[in-house]
């Protein structure tokens, strides 16, 4: 593989394998002592566990780690620099705003119009796709794959799309041409899908990354004409390095310095607002583009907070904060005004929609707070999530619903006492490749939920489904258990005697039986399993009990406390 080299900046072409790289800057005295001081993005494992061998890298402050096709060495006091934010003249925020706060040409120039009321901030702003984008999208390349060649200009979702973006354009008064050869190229793709008949996953994160490539450069176009400098940038060309799992990919640890490297010496060449494609990154072997899972916007953001050290994150929805529960569950829930990073993280990966799943990580990594707000309602106060809070007071924070999960009962044909068999049942997960969410286990037995989006993803779930219990049933009887929620009680776990009371009494008056339930491992997590049908009602009463006491007490004393 040919590897380019950036030592501090003097790049050399090195045609060489990670390997023989590795080997040759350790026997380079020159280049070693750079590397004394410098931070290493390695290429490949082969470099990393070679480089590591050397005796320049014991020192603390070389950092190693994977990245593709790139090795890029800086040195520590560059990338100290590059933790801005401390100086009132560097990028000081990150402002992300989704396709709810961006999906018409009003909606734009009131971000603009928002943007530009907090003088004092110089942010980099992360825009998703304009509205549902995205989801018109996907469907446009399902459509393109049975629809025949000829018929793949005609697609009513390419239509609309074209429409929304062209009208948006006219009604900012920018040029046309900022975005029609993404119009014309889309179109292509489409017939290239409809030639092909076949959408990969690879092709339909490609196909999706129009949606956030033409929204920043419209409103990267809009603010430039209203005299505000600002400049567009694709995250697949600025270093998000990514894992080459398409549709899902993982933000890659060799993205931080590069995407701080590059944001930081635009700013100081020449200082323009950064306007950022969200969602999207390039597999680090593949080279190809890579989006981050539905709602990844919010993880490109929390990204650039950590790599450019920012004083905060800020993501701009459509809610006045992080609710309660889920206001199309029940519209009765209430904005959370605080939230640890250890509550946002459970309560995104057990399915809030409102934040990505992964996206806590880099802020908390990072220290940076993240305001969660709403672009429709500036002033309210939204929700702040921060490293500790105060949860002297705190009982119950949020309630999260995740359906539609698989649950599994495996009970193991051995005797009691046995040894090995927890491990044997995960190492079945991990030969498949299939994650797991909830677990409880007695000596013998255990009972576990799948996480369904991992099995969505791939489109096998029958299929994968029949492989897993086929494996287990090696070793175990195995039940299979589908149509079932996750209710994720988000609070103050050590106050679980409460909360379980409370809870309990709810589902009994409602005449619903807990099928799993896992407290323990998480400090802020307790999570029931229920049927798919009853999960609904359950999370409208719990959240009347516990959020609605009064309601609550005056139903009770009705005799009923069912939504
Ligand atoms: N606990 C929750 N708190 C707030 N919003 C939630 C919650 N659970 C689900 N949602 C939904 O998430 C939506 C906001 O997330 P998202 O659609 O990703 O916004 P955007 O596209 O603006 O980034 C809300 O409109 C709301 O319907
Ligand atoms: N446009 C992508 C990425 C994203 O983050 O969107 P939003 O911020 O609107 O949830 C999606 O729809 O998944």
């Amino acid at each position: 593989m040919e590897t380019t080299l950036h030592f501090c900046g003097i790049k050399t072409a090195c045609p060489l394998s990670g390997a023989s790289v590795g080997r040759s800057l350790r026997y380079q005295p020159a280049l070693s002592q750079r590397l004394r001081f410098a931070t290493c993005v390695a290429s490949t494992g082969a470099l990393n566990s070679s480089l590591k061998k050397s005796s320049f890298c014991t020192s603390r402050a070389l950092r190693v780690s994977c990245s593709g096709g790139i090795v890029d060495v800086i040195e520590k006091n560059e990338i100290e620099n590059h933790n801005l934010g401390k100086n009132d003249k560097q990028l000081s925020c990150v402002m992300k705003f989704g396709g709810s706060s961006v999906a018409s040409a009003e909606r734009m120039r009131e971000v603009a119009d928002l943007v530009l009321s907090f003088p004092e901030e110089r942010p980099v702003i992360v825009l998703s796709a304009m509205g549902k984008t995205t989801n018109k999208l996907l469907v446009a390349g399902e459509k393109a794959v049975s629809c025949g060649v000829t018929n793949a200009s005609t697609i009513d979702e390419l239509s609309f799309i074209k429409e929304l973006h062209l009208r948006t354009v006219d009604e900012l008064g920018v040029d046309r041409s900022i975005i029609a050869t993404h119009l014309e190229e889309l179109e292509q793709l489409l017939k290239g899908i409809a030639m092909m008949k076949e959408l990969t996953l690879r092709t339909r994160d490609y196909l999706v990354s129009f949606g956030e490539c033409m929204s920043t450069r419209i409103f990267a176009a809009y603010l430039n004409k209203i005299g505000v400098k600002a400049r567009q940038y694709d995250a697949f060309e600025i270093g998000f390095i990514t894992t080459d799992d398409f549709t899902n990919a993982d933000i890659l640890e060799a993205t931080y310095p590069a995407v701080a490297k590059r944001l930081h010496d635009d700013w100081i060449c020449d200082s323009a607002i950064p306007i950022v494609t969200g969602f999207l990154g390039k597999g680090w072997r593949t080279c190809a583009v890579t989006t981050l899972g539905r709602g990844g916007s919010d993880l490109t953001a929390t990204t650039i907070g950590k790599a450019l050290g920012l004083r905060e994150i800020q993501v701009w929805k459509d809610v006045d904060g992080v609710l309660t529960c889920d206001p199309n569950i029940y519209p009765h829930a209430e904005p959370v005004p605080y939230l640890s990073f250890e509550e946002a993280a459970e309560l995104a990966y057990f399915g809030a929609q409102v934040l990505h799943p992964q996206s806590m990580r880099p802020a908390r990594e990072g220290d940076i707070p993240v305001r969660v707000k709403n672009s429709y309602n500036p002033k309210a106060p939204g929700t702040l999530i921060t490293r500790s809070r105060d949860m002297s007071e705190a009982v119950l924070t949020s309630i999260v619903l995740k359906r539609n999960v698989t649950m599994l009962d495996i009970v193991s044909t051995r005797m009691l006492g046995q040894y090995g068999f927890l491990a044997k049942v995960f190492s079945t997960f991990e030969d498949l490749g299939i994650s797991v969410d909830v677990v409880a286990t007695s000596e013998v037995s255990i009972s576990l939920t799948l996480d369904p989006s991992k099995l969505w993803s791939r489109e096998l779930i029958q299929q994968e489904l029949d492989h897993v219990v086929e494996e287990l049933e090696k070793i175990a009887v195995v039940n299979l258990l589908q149509s079932r929620s996750i209710i994720s009680l988000i609070g103050n776990v050590q106050r679980s005697s409460l909360i379980l009371e409370k809870v309990f009494r709810v589902l009994r008056t409602n005449g619903v039986n807990v099928q799993m339930i896992s407290q323990g491992a998480s400090k802020v997590n307790i999570s029931l399993i229920v049927n798919d049908s009853e999960a609904e009602n359950c999370v409208c009463a719990l959240h009347q009990a516990f959020f609605e006491s009064n309601i609550s007490e005056l139903k009770k004393s009705n005799g009923s406390v069912s939504a």
